[in-house]
């Protein structure tokens, strides 16, 4: 995520000068273990469930969706749009024998062996 900077200024100790856009790594945000917990490698989704903002240390340090005033016009949209994707899918497969739950960091958190699922004729 992105923000340019509209006049010098400083951010603790240190100074940033107008003109230059600062960017936030928003996946080493929601990895560091000293912001998110030692578990912050694991795929945990019970750690939602009093709410995002519990999450971790700082609220404001989980920011999947932007933050702030330009914060994604389409975060609640989205997010309805994953709970029924994810309710469809399961519906209708289940996971194969072989599947090994296995999350790892690439760019994002994917399935290191992949996700294998089983068909069944409706
Ligand atoms: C998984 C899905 C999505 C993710 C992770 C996502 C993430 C983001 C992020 C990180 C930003 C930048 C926020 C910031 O700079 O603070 C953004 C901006 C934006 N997103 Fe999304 N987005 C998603 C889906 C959508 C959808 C479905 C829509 C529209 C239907 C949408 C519309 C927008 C718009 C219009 C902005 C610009 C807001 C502005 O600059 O004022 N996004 N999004």
């Amino acid at each position: 995520m992105s923000r340019e900077v509209y006049e010098d200024m400083k951010v603790g100790n240190i100074a940033i000068t107008k003109g230059v856009v600062v960017w936030t790594f928003v996946l080493a945000l929601h990895t560091d273990p000293e912001i998110q917990g030692n578990s912050s490698y694991e795929f945990n989704p019970q750690k939602f469930a009093d709410g995002d903002v519990k999450t971790c240390k700082y609220p404001q340090a989980y920011m999947p969706f932007g933050i702030g005033p330009r914060v994604c016009l389409g975060e609640h949209l989205a997010t309805m749009e994953f709970k029924i994707l994810i309710a469809l899918i399961v519906s209708r497969f289940t996971l194969s024998p072989t599947y090994v739950h296995s999350p790892i960091l690439r760019y994002i958190i994917v399935p290191q062996y992949g996700v294998n699922l089983c068909v069944k004729k409706l």
